[in-house]
């Protein structure tokens, strides 16, 4: 397991919502994520700001595009200083492989290259409504092989699918798994779900909570629960 496993998803419309919340966190003890929607409320300057209390950023903008216009996003979250960034794998193999090239100029500062693969909200009857008609595992390991080809980091999967990517790519291949839920949570709008330590004994690298954390009554003792729970 990686030592600091733990991403919370910061989705919040409110920046002082999410810095009181951030501002009880122990950056030893978990990273951040965000998403579409904080960083088109508040932008760069948010990433500063979180930077600025030393915590390791995942910034999830699932960039989908050309791979000129891609590249160029991927080169622009570098310059952020972000821990990770990721595209979606269903934009191909030549995205993907612009976006990893244009990480080539920041050596060990560029950040972890991801690619979400299929979502977790989705189901096997999501898929077949966009044409896809084979299982959500099958679709999951063919964009993951071709996230493999391309030289990117890992990929954003369910934790459903932990154990067959890391018997197929091997574990320095990253694993990011939302759609956690501890026992009893709300599922909301998400599909392919995992308890936090069953996610971690089917391979998953990092697991991105949001919800069950950030709308717990106690944020912050909902995350020591899960943390208590992986030990
Ligand atoms: O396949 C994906 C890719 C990204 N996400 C993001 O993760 C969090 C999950 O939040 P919860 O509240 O724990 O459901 C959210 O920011 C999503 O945008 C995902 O869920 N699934």
């Amino acid at each position: 397991m990686t030592d600091k496993p733990i991403v919370v998803a910061l989705d919040y419309d409110n920046k002082n919502e999410a810095l009181s919340l951030i501002d009880k966190l122990d950056p030893t003890m978990c990273r951040l994520k965000v998403g579409k929607e904080m960083f088109t409320l508040f932008g760069p300057q948010l990433v500063k700001d979180i930077h600025d209390r030393d915590f390791d950023l995942f910034l999830d903008l699932k960039f989908h595009d050309i791979p000129n216009t891609v590249a160029k996003a991927v080169s622009a979250a570098a310059d952020l200083g972000v821990w990770m960034t990721n595209v979606h794998a269903s934009g191909g193999l030549a995205m993907m492989e612009a976006a990893k090239k244009a990480l080539v100029n920041y050596g060990n500062d560029a950040p972890l290259l991801i690619a979400v693969t299929v979502l977790t909200s989705m189901s096997d009857e999501d898929l077949a409504l966009l044409g896809i008609n084979v299982p959500a595992q099958e679709h999951v390991k063919r964009l993951a092989a071709l996230t493999h080809r391309a030289g990117l980091d890992g990929v954003v999967c369910s934790a459903q699918e932990a154990t067959m990517l890391k018997s197929s790519f091997g574990q320095s291949f990253n694993l990011v798994t939302p759609g956690i839920r501890p026992v009893g949570a709300d599922v909301g709008d998400q599909h392919r779900v995992m308890t936090p330590p069953k996610a971690v004994a089917a391979g998953s690298d990092f697991l991105v909570i949001g919800r069950p954390i950030t709308k717990a009554a106690d944020p912050l003792a909902s995350l020591h629960q899960i943390v208590d729970s992986l030990k």
